[in-house]
């Protein structure tokens, strides 16, 4: 992450998150990477979002990071849990008080009928909230994939790349590396 950083033109932490809705379909969509320790990877959004009724129903998700400054991927896979309300809060707390606002005005991935409704939405929000704190609303907040399975993926010569991937039988305990073809 620290090479992506400073070789990436922008969101170097931007993965590519896959869930499964209801019926087994897939879905995904690019969310950004706000946290990663020895629990898991986290990202925020909003639980009454699409992803968040799936994540919902089925607590299982994979991502990928490519970093096409590096040609380099990384693949995980994990089960889903919330973070702790003092973690949604910390992060909810450090963000810019438009994007708290953003975050209580947009009923993500429900109808909007205009773009006006949501700017109304936001001014009014913004008079509001103008002399006292912005709280988290309690359907923002974060998600952990607790990984049972990490690939990295590097270009190398002639595509014959190299493939590590990591393996363990459940979201806890010691991993098992192998390297796979290319
Ligand atoms: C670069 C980038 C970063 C994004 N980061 C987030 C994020 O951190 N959280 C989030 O909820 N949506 C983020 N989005 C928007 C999502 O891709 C998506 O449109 C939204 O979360 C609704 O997805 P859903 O309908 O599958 O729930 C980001 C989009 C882009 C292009």
């Amino acid at each position: 992450m620290a090479e992506a950083t400073a070789s990436e033109p922008r969101d170097p932490n931007a993965i590519q998150l896959a869930t499964v809705d209801r019926d087994g379909r897939p879905d995904v969509r690019t969310v950004l990477l706000k946290g990663k320790d020895p629990r898991g990877f986290t990202f925020y959004t909003n639980a009454e979002s699409a992803k968040g009724e799936e994540l919902a129903a089925h607590a299982e998700a994979a991502f990928v990071l490519y970093w096409k400054s590096l040609n380099r991927q990384i693949r995980v896979r994990g089960s889903v849990e919330s973070v702790s309300d003092a973690e949604s809060d910390a992060y909810f707390d450090s963000r810019h008080p438009r994007s708290r606002i953003g975050a209580i005005a947009s009923q993500q991935s429900r109808p909007l009928d205009s773009r006006a409704t949501l700017e109304d939405r936001v001014a009014a929000l913004e008079a509001d909230y103008r002399d006292r704190p912005i709280p988290r609303p309690a359907y923002w907040h974060g998600f952990r994939v607790k990984p049972y399975q990490i690939e990295f993926w590097a270009d190398r010569a002639n595509r014959l790349h190299d493939r590590i991937v990591f393996r363990r039988g459940g979201t806890e305990g010691p991993w098992a590396k192998q390297r796979l073809y290319p």
